[in-house]
């Protein structure tokens, strides 16, 4: 069993189809479960923690807890997923958590990337492109919370984490997975992170088919994918795990994603006339009253298509919020509105959720006290629709995933 502890929701989610997709049986849990509450036989578990932003300790402690209980599971190999664009600070999270994991499973060096070739995120002399552009000079650079200046591997790991790293590059890579096995055994004794470069899948199926004995590896839903096809031949047929229907209960759209992919998404919306409601915390930085306007409008409005409730900004305007309440407490208010609003959805009969934004989707998980799911279809790649233990529909959208109009049909009557 490969036992993967995810640093926020919307990366379980990628992750989890991600595998699923080469035919493993994949089960998603959010928060650390009780490891007799886990589904016997599974392929694949995992643990989606909202672990990318908090305290550096805190993010330690849970992610050590959660890898504990996949041990305790059986996991031969832990998979530690972190963001394609590596969203993390100078105090961690990626760097942190990787260096506790690497104590408790006693390994010496770790290879990783965050190369996703289908999210259009490959690397280069160690270096991280987002849509062919450096990380640094993306859109990623503007992120509320993990604004992502550089775009070296080896340095912003350097920063945040103990062992060294080093690039393992693609004239090597592109010799294929003998290269790449040896190459790791010499760099395994010069530092503790290995970053292969990877623009292609072929590059990561190479990387995985190297790895695959590995206690610990890292990365994003790209290797996560090479690593399950390297397995795949060995595996079964896609399950009864993939619901056949997309969803189709009550929706709401709510959205706290700032990135350029959603406000496009957003602006679909809006241009379509569906009813859309914005939470202003300027107006007011009280959840409780945030959550009770939106309510109230929702409330009074006619039958008709998904409503979106939304706090999304283009960079410009968030930062006059963010300068006016601080970082983290505009965050704060406006995910706590979010979670009391998606309660408060539940309440009046909506059973399709579709969220946008990993840090906005794990409020709205633990608010409606979802524990775990099932992954379903695909809206978009790497952004399934999730049937939870208690019987809701959840599409966790990574903000920058999906087409233009995806949050528009996902939540359309018989999306
Ligand atoms: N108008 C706003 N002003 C300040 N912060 C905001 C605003 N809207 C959303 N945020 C915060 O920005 C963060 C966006 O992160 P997240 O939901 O993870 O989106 P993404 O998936 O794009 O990274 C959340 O913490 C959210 O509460
Ligand atoms: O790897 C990715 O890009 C995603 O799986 C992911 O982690 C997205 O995070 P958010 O953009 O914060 O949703």
């Amino acid at each position: 069993m490969i036992g993967v502890i995810a640093d926020d929701v919307t990366g379980a989610t990628d992750v989890a189809v991600a595998f699923r997709r080469t035919g493993l049986r994949c089960g998603v849990y959010f928060g650390t479960p009780d490891a007799s509450g886990v589904e016997p036989g599974l392929d694949v578990v995992v643990i989606a923690l909202k672990s990318r932003t908090i305290p550096a300790p805190d993010a330690v402690k849970q992610s050590l807890a959660a890898a504990e209980t996949l041990q305790t599971l059986g996991a031969r190999q832990l998979f530690f997923k972190y963001c394609s664009t590596f969203d993390s600070t100078a105090e961690g999270n990626i760097g942190p958590v990787l260096d506790a994991l690497v104590e408790l499973v006693r390994t010496d060096a770790v290879v990783t990337t965050p190369a996703s070739p289908e999210h259009r995120r490959t690397t280069f002399n160690g270096h991280l492109f987002v849509n062919e552009e450096l990380l640094s000079e993306s859109s990623m650079r503007n992120h509320p919370l993990t604004p992502m200046r550089d775009s070296s591997l080896t340095r912003l790991m350097d920063a945040q984490s103990d062992g060294g790293s080093v690039v393992i590059g693609h004239e090597v890579v592109g010799r294929g997975p003998d290269a790449v096995s040896s190459h790791v055994e010499s760099a395994r004794h010069d530092a503790r992170y290995l970053f292969p470069d990877a623009a292609t899948e072929d590059d990561l199926f190479s990387i995985a088919q190297a790895v695959l004995e590995e206690p610990l590896v890292a990365g994003a839903a790209g290797l996560a994918g090479a690593i399950g096809r390297a397995h795949g031949s060995k595996s079964a047929a896609p399950r009864a795990y993939e619901r056949e229907n997309a969803p189709s209960g009550r929706a709401i759209v709510l959205a706290g994603s700032c990135s350029r992919r959603t406000l496009e998404q957003i602006d679909r919306m809006l241009s379509a006339l569906r009813p859309a409601h914005r939470l202003d915390a300027l107006g007011s930085d009280d959840p409780e009253s945030l959550a009770r306007g939106a309510l109230d409008w929702y409330d009074a409005l006619p039958a008709g298509p998904a409503p979106l409730i939304y706090s999304s900004l283009p960079p410009a305007e968030r930062r006059v919020v963010q300068d006016a309440l601080g970082v983290e407490r505009s965050a704060e208010i406006l995910e706590s509105a979010i979670a009391l609003i998606a309660r408060g959805l539940r309440e009046r009969g909506v059973t399709r959720f579709v969220a946008a934004g990993g840090e906005t989707s794990g409020s709205l998980v633990a608010a409606l006290g979802i524990r775990g799911g099932v992954v379903g279809l695909e809206a978009a790649r790497g952004v399934p629709w999730i049937r939870t233990d208690q019987g809701l529909d959840v599409l966790l959208k990574s903000g920058n995933f999906g087409e233009a109009d995806l949050l528009l049909t996902a939540s359309e009557r018989s999306a």
